[in-house]
């Protein structure tokens, strides 16, 4: 049978990356086979484009084109083979992101958006979508506590990230059935049952 994949999103500092493991444990757990990876990023070469696109200014389209051109090797190299040996998937960030961040954070038209996603997986959508949502300054308080050397999007002005914000869940009101807004201005335990719910409810 073919497997499951779910992805994570979310403004920076929503909290995703302290849930991707302890889902794929958790679903571990359950039986299944999980592998865990994240966007921009996952095979070497889409990792030498995350540098660069977590740190080197360019053009909007520039930008997005080469997040679309690190997925499709990370789907062709990582996602479809695990998916189809039966493997589950777990992947921090996906296309709701290019949606969000190059789409609502920068203005790029939607219709090249779709055209790349078309373009890039017309065959492949995440089978559920983990959207952490929380206001902007607690994410922003987050994010200083941790004092991370902060990449090209976290500097980005608080307008940028709002827009990020209203782009996600504008994505998530329009694919009800894939995206769940999890409410992420909560404690780790009450977000870990809400995620153990969904997931239940959704994929198993
Ligand atoms: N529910 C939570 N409550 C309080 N702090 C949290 C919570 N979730 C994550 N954090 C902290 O917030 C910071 C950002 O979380 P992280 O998981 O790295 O977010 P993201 O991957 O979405 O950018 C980390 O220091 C993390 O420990
Ligand atoms: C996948 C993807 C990520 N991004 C951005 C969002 C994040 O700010 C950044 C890296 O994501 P992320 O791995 O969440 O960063 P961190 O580990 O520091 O929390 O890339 C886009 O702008 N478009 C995309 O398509």
């Amino acid at each position: 049978m073919k497997g499951k994949f779910i992805t994570f999103e979310g403004i920076d500092g929503a909290g995703k990356s302290s849930h991707v493991e302890w889902l794929a444990e958790w679903l571990r757990g359950q039986g299944k086979t999980v592998l865990v990876t994240r966007e921009p990023g996952g095979t070497e070469l889409g990792e030498k484009l995350r540098t660069l696109l977590l740190n080197d200014p360019m053009h909007l389209e520039t930008e997005t084109l080469l997040m679309f051109a690190a997925r499709r090797e990370h789907l062709a190299k990582l996602i479809e083979p695990a998916l189809a040996r039966g493997e589950w998937v777990v992947c921090d960030r996906f296309s709701d992101a290019t949606y969000a961040y190059q789409g609502g954070g920068r203005g790029l038209d939607r219709s090249k958006f779709l055209t790349l996603e078309h373009w890039v997986h017309a065959h492949v959508q995440p089978d559920l979508t983990l959207l952490f949502d929380l206001p902007l300054d607690v994410a922003r308080e987050r994010i200083a506590l941790a004092s991370r050397v902060l990449d090209r999007f976290e500097q980005e002005r608080a307008e940028f990230h709002e827009r990020v914000r209203l782009a996600y869940l504008e994505r998530a009101h329009g694919n009800p059935s894939r995206i769940r807004v999890v409410d992420a201005n909560n404690s780790l335990d009450n977000i870990r049952k809400t995620l153990e719910q969904i997931v239940s409810t959704n994929c198993l």
